[in-house]
């Protein structure tokens, strides 16, 4: 796994921010072996730079950046592009992580670079995140996993447009698992418990429950049967929550389909 340094990220919000502390967490990319192009730098990019990273170099010095990492919002990558070209190494393998920015548009925005495309979930700040990895070249997937395997479980995907899929489910992800514990919270708190109780028990539960699923690799189904008794309390909320029909199973189904076309919209 071959991962070329110096490296330039465009966009240090709160994905690029994650990136940043994941490569601390992970030390795998040291913040001298970082160039960081922010228009509003925020906390992290300002802590990189206080150790050692250059924040907003002069565009001379992008041409040393031998991975160039797009965080930016799809919506303003195509300036992010106009800025860079012309100012950046021929051999610089460029990596975006934006939702729906095909590599063919990238192609033609970066004519002649080796590119990758990544949907990283902002897990990667803590070095355990998940990411979906895609490209058409060597050189693409050796940017791509020397940059995220080392703070992310892979995905390999052989077929570019698996990435829509991949960002509906694990991009989009977490903010669908952090909307059913604030419903937990709010349940709790609605059932009689004080906020701090509600709060403490809802994330405590989607933890421990987390971490059963990551030691045992028991499947979903295996789980719920060793919490659910036959006629129990698991058992009637279960009969609601998973109503054949109209239950989370259909929920869920219609919030990744609306998040797949979304990202192909944004392309
Ligand atoms: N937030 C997430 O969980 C995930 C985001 N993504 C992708 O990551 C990309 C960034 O998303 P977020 O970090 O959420 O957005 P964000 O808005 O938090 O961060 C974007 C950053 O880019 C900077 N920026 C904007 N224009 C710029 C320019 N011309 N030059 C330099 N910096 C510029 C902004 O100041 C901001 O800090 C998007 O394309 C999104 O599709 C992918 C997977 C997960
Ligand atoms: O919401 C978005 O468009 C981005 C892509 C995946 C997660 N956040």
């Amino acid at each position: 796994m071959s991962l070329a340094k110096p490296i330039l990220l465009v966009g240090a919000g709160a994905l690029g921010s994650s990136i940043l502390k994941g490569f601390r967490v992970q030390g795998h990319v040291t913040p001298s072996d970082v160039m960081i192009l922010d228009l509003k730098p925020g906390e992290e990019a300002q802590a990189y730079a206080a150790d050692g990273a250059k924040l907003n170099p002069l565009p001379e010095i992008w041409h040393s950046a031998k991975t160039i990492i797009l965080a930016v919002k799809p919506q303003g990558w195509h300036a992010v592009a106009q800025i860079l070209n012309g100012n950046i190494d021929k051999a610089a393998v460029i990596v975006s992580v934006m939702a729906g920015v095909t590599t063919t548009q990238l192609k033609q925005a970066f004519a002649g670079h080796p590119t990758a495309r990544v949907m990283p979930t902002t897990g990667v700040a803590t070095g355990k995140g998940v990411a979906s990895l895609y490209a058409d070249t060597v050189a693409g997937m050796d940017a791509a996993r020397g940059l995220f395997a080392p703070m992310a479980q892979t995905v390999e995907l052989a077929d570019e447009d698996q990435i829509n899929s991949a960002t509906a489910v694990s991009g989009s992800g977490p903010a669908y698992v952090y909307a059913f514990v604030r419903a937990l919270e709010k349940a709790g708190r609605a059932n009689g418990l004080s906020y701090s109780h509600a709060r403490d028990l809802a994330r405590g539960t989607l933890i421990s429950a987390a971490r059963l699923l990551d030691e045992t690799g028991e499947d979903p189904e295996a789980l719920i049967k060793k919490v659910a008794s036959p006629g129990g309390t698991t058992e009637a909320a279960l009969n609601i929550l998973c109503k054949p029909g109209e239950g989370l199973d259909e929920l869920i189904l219609a919030s990744v389909d609306a998040a797949h076309k979304r990202s192909r919209e944004l392309g």
